[in-house]
């Protein structure tokens, strides 16, 4: 799929789905009542072999800060946590960005752009009991070279894109990693090549849905590419069923290995990655007039 430049005007392509029609027609017809969700790593930011090197597409800013103030809210819901995804983003003190919302750790912490420090609950014990483990745990189980820990701090995510086989790394490290997650009273999150051990409690449905309503939102927009989105899908699908359209992007990977079939096969539209987000957002933006 090309990409128009990003001086272009393109035409919002049709959602492929009567209910992704319904969820456009929603939005148009009323943007100050539209909500946008996206996910942060591989839907606003392009995947990359280490996370701490993930940034957000370089016209991610610019369109966001373009869309916020003609909508209802715009959040960024995220696994990250929420100072990370702020800072990898770059979405503190742009112009246009007053009103953002950062959910980060699946909805457990927030960050608003208005009042910017991050709000959570202190993490549960299990956690550290996890982080004093963990490495232990790995070399006991043979990780191969390239396996690498995140420690998100509320959450530690163990990552395998970087080894020789990430699938295999995987499919060794899943059996041990859920009974440690277990024994110590946290559940496994699983991603793009990483088993991630974190707090119950929280997921992006739950997130999504709660700033949905907090907007009192008549439409909602959200974009994801990963596992730990089938929460928010699944939230939009319950709030159509309660008369809120809305509208599903699916954010593709290069690799059709690392689809997500629910995603892909959920959506209303498929995008590729964040260039093709950042293209369908310009799009967006080009048809609603701004606020004066
Ligand atoms: O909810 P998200 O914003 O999508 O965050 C989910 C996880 O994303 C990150 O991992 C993924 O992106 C990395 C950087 O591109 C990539 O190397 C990795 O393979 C992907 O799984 C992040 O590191 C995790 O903490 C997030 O939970």
């Amino acid at each position: 799929m090309s990409l128009p430049p990003p001086s272009a005007h393109p035409t919002l392509p049709e959602p492929e789905t009567e209910a992704g029609r319904a969820g456009l027609a929603a939005v148009r017809a009323d943007p100050a009542r539209t909500v946008l969700a996206l996910d942060f790593d591989g839907t606003l930011a392009p995947i990359v072999g280490d996370p701490r090197d993930a940034r957000a597409h370089p016209e991610a800013v610019p369109v966001l800060a373009r869309l916020a103030p003609r909508l209802a809210g715009v959040a960024v819901i995220t696994g990250r946590p929420a100072a990370e995804a702020v800072r990898y983003g770059g979405l503190e003190g742009a112009a246009g960005l007053e009103g953002l919302t950062v959910l980060g750790a699946y909805g457990a912490e927030r960050w608003d752009a208005a009042d910017p420090v991050v709000r959570a609950p202190e993490p549960p014990a299990g956690v550290a009991a996890v982080r004093a483990e963990l490495p232990g745990l790995l070399r006991e189980s043979e990780a191969p070279e390239g396996t690498w820990t995140e420690d998100k701090g509320r959450a530690l995510a163990v990552h395998t894109r970087r080894a020789a086989s990430p699938d295999e790394a995987l499919d060794r490290l899943r059996e041990p990693l859920y009974t440690l997650a277990e024994r110590h009273g946290l559940v496994v999150e699983p991603g793009r090549m990483v088993l991630e051990l974190r707090p119950p409690g929280a997921d992006k449905g739950a997130a999504l849905t709660g700033f949905v309503r907090e907007r009192a939102a008549t439409a909602v927009v959200y974009a994801g590419d990963d596992r730990g989105d089938l929460p928010a899908y699944a939230a939009v699908t319950a709030l159509r069923a309660e008369g809120v359209p809305g509208l599903l992007l699916y954010s593709a990977p290069e690799a059709e290995a690392e689809a997500v079939p629910e995603l892909r096969d959920g959506a209303d539209l498929r995008v590729p990655g964040p260039a093709g987000l950042v293209a369908w957002l310009r799009a967006l933006a080009a048809e609603i007039p701004p606020v004066r």
